[in-house]
């Protein structure tokens, strides 16, 4: 493993009728408060009200900033940060999915800033500081709730990039699952494809033993597997919704990444297709990922097929690591067809016309990725294998 230092200061509140925890945090950090969140889902499935009657009884003053989009722009966070320095806000509260709190860590940063937000998402402007933020999620995913990650997109330039910053840690996170019930089949399917790459990413790596953390992600992934199809089967099902929801958790937490660097070039080149066409993020992984594995199996083939095998159940004998691998990886391509997630950019209706937009956007910043560092031409072919 390589030398690594760990650290994760969320405090987690999971289970039904954790909310009432609100109660507990909330009075720390001062009384005028930024309540965030989406484009209304939790108007129409109560969470909205829930939260609000707590907040009233804690007799904060309740600042909100609502229509957060999925894809969260920086031009929304400005809204926010506008809110945040007028008002005088102590506290961001964050309830929604991955893009809300996405959001709410660029208000938290952003307020305690003079430069445009834009600056801190493309690395111009260090974050000093940032407001204190809390979340309670509705859908299982990101892992935004316990980790220090934002993904922004600039509507303008049509671009789309991840930042992190120590500071914009959730204070504390609330996880209910009954609060993820409302969640759509086909958001829900985007979710599991989100958390699984997630373990991908750090899975393809080229630090040596690092057996634990390999059987920790290969634990994730089957559970996530075994559970996903059963959920989409049973929407409102408490137990598959809690499993799926702590999956997701765990599966960007940090700690799957303990002794190695993950990969992460999937992400970034489907945020290029993200900022471009605007299609859900997890969709775009569902297409890339696979293709993605493909063009990099030669790398080192042995951790391919110990995924097919752990995973995807292949059975190793009598073939080369190459043969195991490429199964697994039609397995895996497999499973999430058989979820309901699409398989080809035509799917959404994207064609080759902007094909060097997404590798000029995609590889912006330089060559990507760490088990295998792409190059332009790679990236390429990446997405032509997808079209
Ligand atoms: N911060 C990170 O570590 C990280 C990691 C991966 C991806 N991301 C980013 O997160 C964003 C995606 O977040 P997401 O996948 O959580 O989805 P999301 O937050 O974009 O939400 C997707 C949709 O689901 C709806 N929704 C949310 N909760 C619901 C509920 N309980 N019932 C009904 N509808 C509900 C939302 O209103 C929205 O329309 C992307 O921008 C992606 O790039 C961030």
């Amino acid at each position: 493993m390589n030398n690594f230092t760990f650290s994760n200061p969320v405090r987690l509140y999971f289970g039904k009728g954790e909310i009432i925890k609100l109660k507990k945090e909330l009075p720390k950090y001062g009384r005028n408060v930024l309540l965030v969140y989406g484009g209304g889902s939790i108007k129409r499935n109560g969470i909205y009200d829930e939260v609000i009657s707590i907040l009233k009884e804690l007799d904060l003053n309740v600042f909100e900033l609502s229509g957060v989009e999925p894809n969260p722009r920086v031009e929304t966070a400005r809204k926010g940060i506008d809110i945040c320095k007028r008002e005088s806000i102590d506290f961001v509260l964050a309830v929604g999915g991955g893009s809300v709190i996405d959001c709410s860590k660029l208000i938290a940063a952003g307020a305690k800033h003079e430069e445009d937000p834009w600056k801190i998402v493309t690395n111009q402007v260090h974050v000093k500081d940032a407001l204190p933020l809390g979340t309670v999620i509705t859908l299982a995913a990101t892992g935004s709730e316990m980790n220090a990650n934002s993904v922004i997109t600039n509507g303008e330039t049509e671009e789309k990039y991840g930042w992190s910053s120590g500071k914009v840690y959730p204070k504390f996170s609330i996880l209910d699952p009954a609060y993820t019930i409302t969640v759509p089949k086909e958001q829900t399917v985007y979710g599991i494809v989100d958390m699984m790459s997630h373990v991908f990413e750090q899975y393809f790596h080229n630090a040596k033993n690092t057996l634990i953390m390999d059987e920790l992600c290969e634990g994730v992934l089957r559970t996530v597997i075994e559970t996903a199809p059963k959920l989409l089967e049973d929407l409102e099902n408490y137990e598959l919704r809690e499993t799926i929801l702590l999956s997701g958790t765990i599966a960007l937490n940090g700690m799957l990444s303990m002794g190695s660097d993950g990969d992460w070039a999937t992400h970034q080149i489907e945020h290029a297709v993200s900022a471009v066409y605007d299609i859900p993020h997890g969709g775009g992984l569902a297409i890339l990922f696979p293709n993605w594995m493909k063009h990099v199996v030669h790398v080192n083939p042995d951790r391919f097929a110990r995924l097919a095998a752990k995973v995807f159940q292949v059975d190793p004998s009598n073939k080369s690591a190459e043969e195991v691998a490429y199964e697994g990886i039609e397995r895996l391509r497999a499973f999430w067809t058989s979820l309901g997630a699409p398989s080809r950019l035509k799917d959404y209706g994207i064609d080759d016309s902007k094909l060097d937009v997404l590798v000029e956007k995609a590889m912006a910043n330089g060559p990507i990725g760490r088990f295998k560092v792409l190059q332009e031409s790679d990236v390429r072919e990446i997405y032509k294998m997808s079209l």
